[in-house]
């Protein structure tokens, strides 16, 4: 197992006081993907937003590295923790350039000269993610799957050691939400990031996930590694639906399929 970079305990979160999620616990490690799943509503982006330290908790606390995410500047947390929201908003007539390159001022700040380390960063982002020939297009001329891409490189050129990801497959088609959650295994393996992704295709957590926390009921239902929580107890628990978890023989990863009348049979 990593280091833990991330973790929060005994976290209330939730909106102008209403609480959403009870004593929620969570450790993101170096190296590792732990992916939230759970029914719409249920408060993902909620916690997403809250150690991200957009949201202030209603109780508990949440470190990063060992030190209280409060005691961080805006800057100092940048750099350690970046944070895609579900949906984003740019200026208007900004390229997909000038986008990425704001990913660097948590390092630089806005006025700052660019360096070669800057380049490279920004370079390495828009590579990874595909997103190069795409540099000089307007953001808002580009497709939502096109758009989506821009947005992930701009997080990524943040190089921080913590990487939060709400949805980042929406908008994408079939094979670039596979090229996406590459990227993350890539970037968790390789770059050790500690990465938590809030996902919901549960046949997508089981294989990129080393941790998955089923977000349900007001509180996290169940963590622990996908065979250990994806199961269709724990799933009908949280969502409401009697699934069929089977492993793929091809894959190896396990892949849910609902009951119900009209839905297709699972072949084991
Ligand atoms: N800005 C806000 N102000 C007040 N309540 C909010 C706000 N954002 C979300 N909520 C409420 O908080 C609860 C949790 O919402 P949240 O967006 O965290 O759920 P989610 O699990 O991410 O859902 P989804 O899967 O649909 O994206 C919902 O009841 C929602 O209506």
């Amino acid at each position: 197992m990593g280091d833990v970079r991330l973790v929060a305990n005994g976290l209330d979160v939730g909106h102008g006081g209403r609480t959403v999620l009870r004593q929620v616990d969570l450790a993101l490690r170096a190296g590792e993907i732990t992916v939230l799943v759970g029914p719409n509503g249920c408060g993902k982006s909620t916690l997403l937003r809250t150690v991200a330290g957009l949201l202030p908790p209603l109780a508990g606390d949440t470190r990063i590295d060992g030190e209280p995410l409060r005691s961080l500047a805006r800057r100092e947390l940048s750099q350690r923790l970046a944070f895609l929201p579900q949906t984003s908003q740019a200026p208007a007539g900004v390229t997909v350039r000038e986008l990425v390159r704001h990913g660097r001022y948590a390092h630089r700040g806005a006025l700052a000269r660019h360096t070669a380390e800057d380049t490279e960063a920004i370079d390495w982002a828009l590579r990874v993610t595909d997103a190069a020939p795409l540099v000089d297009r307007r953001l808002d001329e580009l497709s939502g799957g096109e758009r989506q891409r821009a947005w992930l490189a701009m997080v990524l050129a943040q190089r921080a050691g913590v990487l939060l990801l709400d949805e980042p497959t929406t908008y994408l088609d079939m094979r670039h939400q596979f090229d996406v959650l590459d990227v993350v295994r890539r970037l968790a393996r390789e770059h050790g990031i500690a990465c938590g992704v809030v996902l919901h295709d549960l046949t997508q957590a089981a294989a990129y996930a080393d941790e998955v926390v089923v977000v349900a009921d007001g509180g996290v239902a169940a963590t622990g590694a996908p065979e250990s929580v994806l199961t269709s107890d724990v799933i009908e628990r949280a969502f409401g639906l009697r699934v069929t978890v089977i492993r793929d023989p091809s894959t190896g990863y396990l892949a849910c399929f609902p009951q119900r009348a009209g839905a297709p049979a699972a072949s084991p």
